[in-house]
């Protein structure tokens, strides 16, 4: 059997909070370019940067995966991918 100390428990399991952090960071600058080009596309094609619609299934989706505090994750988000309305 392996014994391990808390603090050698605490330090592994941040280790990975840092290296999953690091995941989600690169992810949400890969959906900020990816925001951009639909933005960019519909701008270029006469439309407007933001779509409401588009906004309010993305916020239902992350609170319901999420509940209340996925809302806010959710527009904030939205919130660096198209700037602040
Ligand atoms: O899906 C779109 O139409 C986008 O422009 C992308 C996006 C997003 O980042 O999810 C950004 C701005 C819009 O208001 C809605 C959604």
């Amino acid at each position: 059997m392996t014994t391990t100390t808390p603090e050698a428990a605490i330090a592994d399991a941040r280790e990975r909070i840092d290296t999953l952090d690091d995941r989600i960071i690169g992810l949400v600058q890969e959906r900020m370019a990816v925001s951009a080009v639909v933005q960019q596309t519909r701008i270029a094609s006469g439309g407007r940067r933001v779509n409401l619609s588009r906004e309010m299934e993305i916020l239902g989706r992350y609170r319901d995966a999420l509940g209340r505090p996925g809302t806010a994750l959710a527009m904030t988000l939205l919130e660096l991918c198209r700037g602040r309305i």
